[in-house]
């Protein structure tokens, strides 16, 4: 995407994220549950530019835009309304998002839009924060916009936004299934892990991540992290919309090593040992799989990057 050359801009690309463990704890007094997740940014990216502008607004375009909001309900335009008022600026900005990832998908697809909201409103009005700096905003947002300010791989505690980070050399292979239906309701999702619980009599307590998954992202080795992934919110999910054990079975059946309902779905993410081995799923899935979206995708990546700039003088460019 590129800018009129008359106006000041930056546009900022930002991924979508898949928890490779997904530990739900209880029900807080906040109505958040206590987390342990380790997250993972992957190479699907939304890309939102803002303007300077009179006046603040919101436009949504591209492959995954219906049913995005283009008002003041946008993560996005709320994460730069909410960064002018903490930082005392004065003007306004056009934003334009131009939206890839899931909607609904449980690829936190809004709080990625907010985090390069955040990114690329800073860096317009010139605020000099670093991203710990755009924590706490971010925060406020969600409990996945931290996240995607920085990327990678990361462990996630409290209800998602408290961060760490975690070793992880190297680069795995991910084909997605995403719903030709309409997604699932984040809390929904919730409230159904709650209540299958609740009627199985179970009881949890504080959400650790396991070694195992940790150990594994140390050697990448795809059959040690396919096995070692892990999300309490599935059963919620498939309770939700049965046909994503299908979706799991049969990406399992074609070979994949690790399967996996990505968050609060309905994405489901397998991963494979190579690129050939991602194409080779692709084709199968398309062509055996229940009805969807098949996509590749590889992580980890950068969290949200400027990648142009561009001022009264002329456009510049930032590799990313
Ligand atoms: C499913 C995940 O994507 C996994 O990373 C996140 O937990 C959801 O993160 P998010 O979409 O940024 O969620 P938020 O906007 O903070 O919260 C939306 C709703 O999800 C539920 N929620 C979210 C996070 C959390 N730790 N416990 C919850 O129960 C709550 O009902 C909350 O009102
Ligand atoms: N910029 C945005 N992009 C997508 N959805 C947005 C945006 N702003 C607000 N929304 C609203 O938020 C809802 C959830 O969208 P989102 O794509 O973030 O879900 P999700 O990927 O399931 O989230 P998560 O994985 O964080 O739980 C949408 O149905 C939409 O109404």
């Amino acid at each position: 995407m590129s800018l009129a050359v008359e106006s000041r801009g930056v546009t900022v690309r930002v991924p979508g994220k898949i928890n490779l463990e997904l530990v739900v704890g209880p029900l807080r007094e906040d109505s958040y549950h206590e987390l342990a997740t380790i997250y993972h940014a992957v190479g699907i990216y939304d890309y939102v530019t803002a303007i300077e502008a009179e006046s603040w607004s919101v436009e949504v375009t591209g492959a995954t835009a219906e049913g995005v909001p283009a008002n003041g309900t946008n993560l996005a335009l709320k994460a730069a309304k909410m960064l002018a008022r903490r930082f005392g600026v004065e003007g306004a900005v056009a934003l334009s998002i131009d939206k890839n990832i899931p909607v609904a998908g449980g690829m936190a697809g809004g709080s990625a839009d907010a985090a390069a909201a955040l990114v690329a409103c800073e860096a317009l009005w010139e605020l000099q924060l670093t991203r710990d700096e755009l924590e706490p905003i971010a925060a406020k947002l969600g409990s996945d916009v931290p996240f995607l300010l920085h990327g990678g791989t990361a462990i996630g505690s409290g209800r998602g936004e408290r961060l760490a980070p975690v070793l992880a050399r190297g680069e795995l292979h991910w084909v997605l299934w995403v719903s030709p239906e309409a997604g699932l309701s984040t809390p929904q999702v919730y409230a159904e892990c709650d209540r299958l619980r609740e009627a199985a009599g179970i009881e949890v307590g504080d959400p650790t991540p396991s070694g195992a998954l940790v150990a594994a992202l140390r050697t990448m080795h795809p059959g040690e992290v396919g096995a070692a992934l892990r999300n309490d919110l599935q059963e919620a999910a498939i309770s939700l919309r049965p046909v994503l054990s299908e979706v799991l079975e049969a990406g399992t059946t074609l070979g994949a090593q690790g399967a996996i309902v990505s968050g609060s779905g309905p994405t489901v993410v397998f991963l494979v040992g190579t690129q050939a081995e991602a194409i080779d799923l692709s084709v199968g899935l398309a062509a055996r799989g229940p009805a969807g979206d098949i996509r590749r995708a590889t992580g980890p990546v950068a969290g949200a990057q400027v990648i142009q700039s561009v001022s009264p003088t002329g456009p510049q460019n930032f590799t990313g």
